[in-house]
């Protein structure tokens, strides 16, 4: 189990990016952390690597603790693996023998064996022989990630895994590599910008916003009870608006045009998206997006309906 004990860093005395952050993961659980960019994500797993020497609390997997690199000479705690954003492979030789070189030379097969299921996990059985320095962004991260599962580690923490990825290749690679982690009861901590990673992925959810954890909870919970907008917003277009008086957070999906209301909207523009239009308009001087099945004109005016609206509160209560 990974205990996070009140911990504080911050890179300079004045500049605090984590404060006072206090969780703990299971064995084999999956945890995603959201926020705004430069909300501390990375900074978070860098400490938890053991890359980052704390100002306050400590860090244990299981009785052992994490130390940073005042303590050691080669920092980053040994059962982890850390996967940056910039990734450092070696561009001069092989995906394979990137994957090899954390495996161990006395045991051939068995490295070859590993290899040949890590390449077939990040889908590039075709690329095996293929030189790094020749690899795309995307495929380099793959090759990143694989390596760092190589050895098996207890826990692996990924930074944006899929930013350089495609949407075609990132769901199934998502697939592929999240069903893996968990057939080998290896937790993991995903910083991403990503909803899906979350939303489809992850057995907790943390939020951190203003240097400190928002929420850290089921995922479900927290997209159907987001505490505010700024939840909200990492997952949907939401819409804050105010309605007699009362103010309502509502995903555009929550959001039907009938025949006949009190509520009208003036539309101003509609974005194609694919399996629905994402329709923009004004409501009593206030912008709103609502998902629509067709293309509604501009300049037209529609009667809405809330379907039902995020539910605020009880969220960490
Ligand atoms: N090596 C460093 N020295 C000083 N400040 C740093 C350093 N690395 C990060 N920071 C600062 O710490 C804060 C948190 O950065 P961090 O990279 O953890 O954010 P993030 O949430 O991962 O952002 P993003 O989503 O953009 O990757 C930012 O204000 C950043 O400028």
């Amino acid at each position: 189990m990974l205990l996070v004990n009140n911990i504080t860093f911050g890179y300079s005395k004045n500049n605090i990016v984590l404060n006072d952050f206090d969780f703990s993961l299971k064995k084999g659980e999956h945890l995603c952390v959201m926020g705004e960019s430069g909300c501390g994500k990375s900074t978070l797993l860098k400490a938890i690597y053991g890359l980052l020497d704390l100002q306050k609390g400590e860090i244990f997997w299981d009785k052992h603790q994490v130390l940073g690199p005042e303590f050691n000479l080669v920092p980053g705690f040994e059962k982890f693996k850390y996967v940056a954003q910039h990734f450092d492979l070696m561009p001069y030789i092989s995906v394979s023998e990137n994957i090899k070189k954390f495996l161990s030379r006395f045991y051939p097969e068995e490295s070859e064996q590993r290899t040949q299921e890590l390449l077939q996990v990040i889908e590039m059985k075709s690329f095996a022989n293929v030189k790094v320095k020749n690899l795309s962004g995307g495929q380099k991260q793959r090759v990143a990630i694989a390596r760092a599962l190589a050895k098996k580690p207890e826990l692996i923490l990924l930074d944006e895994p899929f930013s350089q990825i495609d949407n075609f290749k990132k769901n199934s690679l998502r697939r592929n590599i999240f069903s893996y982690l968990k057939e080998k009861n290896i937790a993991c901590i995903v910083a991403t910008h990503d909803k899906n990673d979350a939303l489809s992925f992850a057995d907790k959810l943390m939020v951190i916003k203003e240097n400190h954890i928002l929420i850290n909870d089921n995922p479900k919970t927290i997209y159907s009870k987001p505490k505010e907008k700024y939840v909200a917003a990492l997952f949907d277009d939401v819409n804050e608006i105010s309605i007699d008086g009362e103010n309502l957070l509502v995903y555009p999906h929550q959001i039907e045009v009938v025949k006949a209301s009190s509520l009208e909207v003036f539309v101003t523009n509609s974005f194609f998206k694919g399996s629905y239009w994402l329709v923009e308009g004004n409501f009593e001087g206030q912008k709103i997006f609502f998902n629509h099945y067709s293309l509604i004109a501009q300049k037209t005016m529609v009667s809405i309906a809330i379907k039902n609206h995020l539910d605020c509160k009880n969220q960490g209560d």
